[in-house]
């Protein structure tokens, strides 16, 4: 991603929203009894700079009434933590966070340096929580499935610009909440989320994971370690793999079909992706509009994809010609869209303008206690 060069600042300038946005919007939701949402967070677990309005609206449904308990999760995750870091610095501390213990005990367990960000808030609460009835979660599962093979068995989705593709609801819930686990499992631990800072004190309006290689956004390149803290990426996971494949492959059929063409890889060409670059936004977080642009020259000249997964809370996305947002186009990107874009499109310039709380999945936050905001995957091959 190119956050300085050909205009795109943005990315990086995001103090107080960079690049001329105005500042995000505070949904508030109405909760219709039902079963009940997550106990609201407290002021005192907020980072400075983030809005924790109401919880996430909740459907209405017959219910069954069951204690709060942790989420679903890996054997190998962590245990609940009390502790969020709450008082993000600008840059992580010389001695990395130790990586969570891959020991399942229930508890005591040591919280986690208050450097780590964690994308799941997990305290236990005495909040009495209303589980989904299983023919609910059924039954969005099949409308779900149904809706990734409408029209000819083709997925719900649409083509943006030439090699710029946007996939409806393509990631399953059980794919969602499994990329939310594995995310703050290596989020947690070393080369974990942090907020990166500029050499100027600014900070990105975001927590930030490299996986595979780090991007540094203060130099704007990719590098083996990170400057503020040098930690190493954690490694590229490969079980992501097949669900970029498969975008891509269902991209294909549906550029074959409204392109009239027979070879829909010259539009947008398959890639090995070996980097991830994972955004967690806050309800007040944003990037501004910038290029990815500093992956291999070769990556780049063949137009390789970026492949785009976002998770929980609604956003804004922006593309266009330039970095000018006036002139930018947008599309509203939900829990489970997939975002591709190569061929032409590799550098269009994009950012998040906004991300619209109370938006998320409510099936999602009761199996991940994902924070309020929105978890972003860009998987690039270098
Ligand atoms: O969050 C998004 O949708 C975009 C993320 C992005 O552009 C980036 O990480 O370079
Ligand atoms: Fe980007």
């Amino acid at each position: 991603m190119e956050g300085g060069r050909g205009g795109g600042r943005g990315r990086g300038r995001g103090r107080g929203g960079g690049r001329g946005y105005s500042p995000t919007a505070t949904a508030t939701a109405t909760a219709k009894a039902i079963w009940v949402p997550r106990a609201p967070q407290s002021q005192s677990q907020s980072p400075p700079t983030v809005d924790h309005p109401a919880p996430a609206p909740a459907t209405a449904v017959s219910v069954t009434i069951t204690p709060t308990s942790p989420p679903h999760q890996s054997p190998s995750l962590p245990p609940p933590h009390a502790n969020h870091s709450q008082q993000q610095p600008p840059h992580h501390s010389p001695n990395p966070a130790p990586s969570p213990s891959p020991s399942p005990s229930p508890s005591p367990s040591p919280s986690p340096s208050p450097h780590v960000f964690d994308i799941c808030s997990l305290k236990t609460s005495n909040t009495v929580v209303l589980k989904p009835p299983l023919h609910f979660k059924n039954r969005q599962l099949r409308k779900q499935r149904q809706q990734q093979l409408n029209n000819n068995n083709l997925p719900d989705g649409s083509i943006l610009r030439p090699g710029m593709v946007h996939l409806k609801s393509y990631l399953s819930l059980p794919d969602q909440v499994n990329i939310v686990n594995t995310c703050r499992h290596l989020g947690l631990g070393v080369g974990g989320f942090y907020q990166p800072a500029f050499r100027d004190g600014a900070h990105m309006n975001l927590h930030m994971m490299c996986l595979g290689k780090i991007w540094d956004p203060d130099r704007s390149c990719y590098a083996e370690t990170r400057l503020t803290d040098g930690a190493k990426a954690p490694p590229f996971p490969p079980d992501f793999l097949h669900l970029v494949h498969n975008a891509i492959r269902d991209s294909h059929a549906l550029i074959k079909h409204h392109c009239n063409t027979d070879a829909p890889q010259k539009l947008l060409p398959p890639l090995s992706p070996d980097i991830v670059v994972v955004n967690f936004y806050t309800r007040s977080g944003r990037l501004g509009l910038h290029q990815d642009k500093h992956e291999s020259d070769e990556s780049l000249r063949k137009g390789l994809p970026v492949v785009s997964f976002s998770i929980g809370e609604a956003a804004d996305f922006l593309y266009g010609d330039d970095g000018d947002v006036d002139k930018a186009q947008k599309v509203v990107l939900e829990s489970g869209d997939v975002l591709i874009f190569g061929g032409k499109s590799r550098t269009v310039f994009h950012g998040v303008s906004t991300i619209h709380g109370g938006t998320a999945p409510e099936l999602l936050l009761q199996e991940t206690k994902l924070r309020p905001g929105r978890l972003n995957l860009t998987f690039r091959q270098y």
